[in-house]
């Protein structure tokens, strides 16, 4: 048996842990990193590793090490079923209006097929330099440092990977230099594919929150999405429901092309708290398309953000994730 089949036999999540494995004269010795779990995790994924490889023929002794080689640091995922809904606009105003409340956020842009963040936050075509092997994240404007794979490609470049590559893209993005961040948000990629699942596994976000617009298809979709992260039993923190009414810009009469309520009542069935509702206002898409998110401004839009983000701050300190 060799150290590859070895590793072959653990399951997928375990798998992903493992730093190095060796085989010398019937011993395995393993080094898992344990980043983000606690000890009864730790403990459990010592167990399995210990079971699994103990039972490989020529095995007579398994030595498990687990390391934490990232500092403690929460990441909330931010999920959605379909694309278009509004996630990485939510993202990059969350992010800002937690950085203006004081925390220390970052962004990682894990929708690597059709990146956004450098966009929106404003730092578009600069480049990360790497520091001992890690990317360094790219600060932007508004106090919030972000990693996109539209950093490392051209602008406009299509990027046609397949699921393993677009797997370790990520990998690199979040488990880079990121300092002293203390929050990541991740804007995932729509939908319940490859990803998603590999960003479950590997990173085991401490919550998601679900972002949906009120129409009944959307609202199928974010529930498959909700779906996806209690099978992964990473708690889903908050659904906010995105472009709820549409504010017109002339008039100021707010209307619902899209229905209404359909998000929080989809919450409430659910027993998950809804976090709150954005509006579909032209201004909000042409401050986004500038890179001058709403939420670092003074308007109602940006405060609608801003609202969010102190529900969101207060789930997490209540100990939701
Ligand atoms: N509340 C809103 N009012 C008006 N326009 C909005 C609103 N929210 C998002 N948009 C616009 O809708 C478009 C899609 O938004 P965004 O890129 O954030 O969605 P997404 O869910 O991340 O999409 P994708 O699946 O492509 O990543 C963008 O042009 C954005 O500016």
């Amino acid at each position: 048996m060799t150290e590859e089949e070895l590793k072959a036999r653990l399951p997928a999540p375990i798998a992903a842990r493992v730093q190095s494995l060796k085989l010398a004269g019937g011993r395995v010795t393993a080094i898992l990193d344990a980043a983000g779990l606690d000890p009864a995790a730790r403990e459990s994924l010592e167990g399995a590793t210990r079971d699994t490889l103990g039972q490989a023929e020529g095995v007579d002794e398994v030595r498990v090490a687990t390391i934490a080689s990232r500092p403690e640091r929460r990441i909330v995922a931010i999920g959605s079923g379909k694309g278009g809904v509004g996630k990485s606009t939510l993202t990059a105003n969350l992010a800002v209006a937690l950085a203006r409340e004081g925390h220390k956020v970052g962004v990682v842009d894990a929708d690597i097929y059709g990146p956004s963040q450098p966009r929106l936050l404003d730092n578009e075509g600069e480049r990360p330099v790497a520091e001992n092997d890690k990317l360094v994240p790219v600060e932007s404007r508004w106090g919030v440092p972000v990693l996109s794979i539209g950093h490392l490609v051209e602008p406009g470049r299509a990027i046609a990977w397949r699921g393993p590559m677009a797997g370790r893209a990520l990998g690199q993005l979040i488990d880079a230099n990121w300092g002293d961040t203390e929050l990541l948000l991740v804007d995932l990629p729509p939908g319940t594919g490859d990803v998603q699942i590999t960003m479950l596994q590997r990173f085991r976000p401490a919550g998601a929150v679900i972002v949906s617009t009120p129409q009944d298809l959307a609202l199928i979709d974010a529930t498959r999405a909700m779906q996806m992260f209690e099978a992964g039993q990473i708690p889903v923190l908050g659904l906010v429901e995105n472009m709820a009414g549409y504010l017109c810009p002339h008039c100021g009469e707010a209307s619902d092309p899209f229905g209404s309520g359909g998000a929080e009542a989809q919450a409430l069935s659910r027993e998950i708290p809804f976090l709150g509702r954005i509006p579909l206002a032209p201004a909000i898409r042409e401050a986004s398309d500038a890179g001058t998110p709403p939420a670092a401004g003074e308007g109602g839009q940006g405060e609608a953000f801003r609202e969010i983000a102190r529900r969101l701050a207060a789930r997490l300190e209540e100990g939701a994730a």
